[in-house]
């Protein structure tokens, strides 16, 4: 196992950038700022799937925030194809934990809203929806609304939402965490899936361990406040047999990623209690 700070080998050009992120926010009744991510450095290469495991209160929607142009750093930038990112954007495609699915509209005519949003024709966008659908494993499934979606199907349709905008980088924060532990583990094999087929640069966000070394070709481990990168594991695990999550190179990540995180917990919970007493 290798253990980088931002792999410049493999980083050549980024997809994405995050080039010394600082995040501060006003504390109420006070001069005082309060940091909520600190000098945060990642590249994304273009096609890469990196994951970001943090504990709680780390910044992980904070950065989560910038990265949607929904807010701006306080110092550092961050660069989409060495572009500055300024503001929202449909290059980049966000899924969160809750499926955020218009409850009125069928899947199709969800996975189609962006895409009315980008002005293509009825046909087009009838065509790119039942493409996703089928990419999403829900073919025969457009005309069903939300409510009549299971979790997991409802997650496949707002993913397919997001992918059918064809964003240069697919932006998933903790998309699994409201699912049962058999479906999330199905989408995740569906999710490895959909990434092959379309090349796409995933940032997925966790709280999960057993999550992130599934998925991730990287993961990024956080600091407990104010959100730091600690390290970065590179994990080279073959993921084709049976039961991975069992097997001895899994179980040596989890205990290294553990040990990382562990002591970042302990420090979170000793700050949340001391905000408690205040
Ligand atoms: N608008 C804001 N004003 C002041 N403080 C904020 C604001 N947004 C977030 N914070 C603080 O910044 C810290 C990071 O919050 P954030 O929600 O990004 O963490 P998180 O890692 O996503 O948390 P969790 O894992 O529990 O969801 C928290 O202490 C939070 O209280």
């Amino acid at each position: 196992m290798s253990t980088t700070a931002s792999n410049p080998d493999r980083v050549q050009t980024p997809k994405l950038r995050l080039e010394h992120v600082t995040k501060q926010f006003d504390v109420r009744g006070s001069k005082d700022k309060f940091t909520a991510i600190e000098d945060i450095d990642i590249d994304l290469a273009d096609g890469e799937f990196l994951v970001l495991v943090g504990p709680s209160g780390c910044g992980k929607s904070t950065l989560l925030d910038l990265l949607g142009g929904l807010s701006t750093p306080t110092s550092g930038r961050i660069l989409l194809d060495g572009k500055p990112v300024t503001g929202p954007g449909l290059d980049r495609g966000i899924v969160f934990q809750q499926y955020a699915l218009l409850p009125w509209r069928t899947a199709r005519h969800n996975i189609e809203f962006g895409l009315e949003a980008k002005g293509l024709p009825k046909k087009e966008r009838r065509e790119l929806a039942e493409h996703y659908l089928e990419l999403v494993g829900l073919k025969g499934f457009g005309d069903r609304y939300p409510h009549e979606l299971s979790g997991g199907m409802k997650q496949r349709v707002a993913i397919a939402r997001s992918l059918a905008f064809d964003p240069e980088v697919l932006l998933m924060d903790e998309p699994f965490a409201a699912l049962d532990a058999q479906t999330r583990e199905s989408l995740q094999d569906e999710l490895l899936r959909i990434w092959k087929a379309t090349g796409k640069t995933i940032l997925f966000i966790t709280h999960g361990i057993d999550e992130a070394i599934y998925l991730g070709q990287r993961v990024a481990v956080l600091t407990s406040r104010p959100g730091r990168v600690k390290t970065f594991v590179d994990i080279d695990i073959d993921r084709s047999g049976e039961d991975v999550r069992s097997n001895e190179q899994f179980r040596h990540y989890r205990h290294r990623i553990w040990t990382l995180l562990h002591g970042e917990v302990e420090r979170a919970q000793v700050i949340e209690k001391e905000e408690a007493h205040v």
